[in-house]
This record gives C-alpha cells, structure tokens and sequence, in this order.
C-alpha cells in the first residue's frame, strides 16, 4: 500500500508577518497511522485546516488522493473526513438523525446509509442512546458520534485534530482500535496530538512540529534513537511533550495487547 494519499509541497500558512506553517513538505500513505506532534501554538490545527480546505493556504499546495484540495475541491472532500478538535453538533438532533443527516450531504442512498449507520453506532457503543439529543451528550459522547459521522461516507483520509481530549481510556482504546482497522484498510490516517505518548501509542509514523517547523519525522522508535543523539531541540521538545499524571491512565490503556 504504497499510494500517497495526503500530500503537501511547500505548505505554508502566514498571519501578517508571523509564519505560523513553515514551508512543510508531507507524506502519508495508504494505511499509515501518521501522528502530527507538537506543543501548543506549534501549527498543528492550521495544517489540518488547510488540508481540509477550511483555510487557504499563504503558499504551497495539498492534495487528497492525488486531489488538489483547492483547485478540486469537491473530489477530495468527497475522500476526506474532518473530526475537529472542537466539535460543533445540533443539539436538537438524536445521534441518529445526526448520522443521517451527514449521510444525506455525502447524497448516500437510503438504505446504504441506514445499515452504516447502524453499524457505527453499535461500533461506538451509541445505539442503546441514538434517539436522545445530542445536546444531551457527554464531550466524550459527542467526540464519538463525530467520529461515527464522519466515517459514514468510507473516506480514505481521515483528519483528526485532537481526538483523544476529553476521551476515557476506554474511548481513547476504542478510537486507537477503530483507527488501526481504517488503516488496516488502506485508508490514510492524520492524527494531531501536543503528547509524545499518544502518538507513540497510536501511530506508525510520527512528525514532530516546532513553531511551524518539521523539525524530525520517522517512527516512534526512530525519533526515540534520533533524540538520543541530538542535543537541543529535539531533545527539548521530547520532553516538553511527554504527557503528565492526568494521561497516564489514558496512555497505559492504549498500551495493552495489540499494541503497535
Ligand atoms: N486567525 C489567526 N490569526 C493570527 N494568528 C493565528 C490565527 N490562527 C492561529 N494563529 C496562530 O497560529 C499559531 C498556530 O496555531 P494552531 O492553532 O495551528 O496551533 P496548534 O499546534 O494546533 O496548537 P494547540 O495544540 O494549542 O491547538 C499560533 O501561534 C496561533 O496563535
């Protein structure tokens, strides 16, 4: 699975003279789980917003499956799914009418979409709650029908800002596992985190981000050798990154079997 499905040349993103996103150049392949690391304000939701097409980009160009995310729009949204790291939901909808309203927008016919939704709700532990209100919900509820919406339409590229805020270890377990089985479908997977564990835990590949910088990219265990070589910066955010007391439990669970 060698496809390169998310793609950037020279990405850049500038807020008068301040370069937030620096000239960044990504890969990602089919059924890679790539983790996009860095501390707070380095430029993590900028990129994703680019890549989704939210926001333009001062420089460069991205593209989704060989889609340009500008000048194609339509197609590479159509292989994309965005979970933000702030969901927006209807509170006057059910997780159901949720899903189906997703489902619509992405012109799924009936009967396709009722069985998918079907399925994903029984996948996040949604159904026994599917005809309450979202407004409702708990953060960690919502994060998981965000994510049941935005799988409804089989995207090959899927963007998550964040995803395991707010998450129970028991969730952010099933999301490493839901992620795992996309990608062990070929789809492509970008995931942001400001915690070194996290993407470690979760991911194939990992990019670490300083102030709009690609400062180091390869496997956890690769950037673990990389750092232990490196003075300075490297180092630095390594440790700037490493998560706290309140992740532990969080980190220790995405640790048990099946681990990467
Ligand atoms: N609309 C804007 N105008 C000016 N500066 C902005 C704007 N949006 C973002 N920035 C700046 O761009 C930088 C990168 O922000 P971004 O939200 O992408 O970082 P991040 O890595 O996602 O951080 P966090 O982990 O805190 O979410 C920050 O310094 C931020 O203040």
């Amino acid at each position: 699975m060698d496809e390169v499905l998310i793609h950037t040349k020279g990405l850049t993103k500038r807020y008068g003279a301040s370069t937030v996103v620096d000239s960044l150049n990504l890969e990602v392949k089919a059924g890679e789980i790539y983790g996009f690391l860095g501390p707070n304000g380095a430029g993590k939701t900028t990129t994703i917003r680019m890549l989704t097409g939210l926001l333009d980009a001062s420089e460069g160009e991205a593209y989704i499956c060989g889609f340009h995310n500008d000048r194609e729009a339509a197609q590479a949204k159509a292989m994309m799914a965005y979970v933000p790291d702030q969901p927006k939901l209807y509170g006057k909808l059910t997780a159901k009418e949720f899903l189906h309203m997703v489902a619509a927008l992405y012109r799924i016919s009936k009967d396709i979409y009722l069985e998918r939704a079907e399925e994903l709700m029984a996948m996040f532990g949604l159904r026994e709650r599917a005809d309450e209100l979202l407004e409702g919900y708990s953060h960690g509820m919502r994060q998981k029908v965000v994510l049941a919406a935005a799988l409804i339409h089989q995207p090959r590229v899927i963007l998550l800002d964040e995803p395991t805020v707010g998450l129970d270890p028991a969730s952010a377990r099933l999301l490493k596992d839901v992620l795992q089985e996309l990608a062990r479908q070929g789809a492509a997977v970008f995931v942001s985190t400001h915690i070194l564990e996290i993407a470690e835990r979760m991911c194939h590949r990992v990019g670490i981000l300083k102030e709009g910088k690609l400062i180091a990219q390869g496997t956890p265990e690769e950037l673990r050798k990389k750092v232990k070589h490196s003075e300075g910066s490297l180092e630095d955010i390594f440790l700037e990154l490493t998560g706290g007391h309140e992740t532990a439990e969080l980190i220790k669970c995405l640790e048990e079997e099946n681990s990467l």
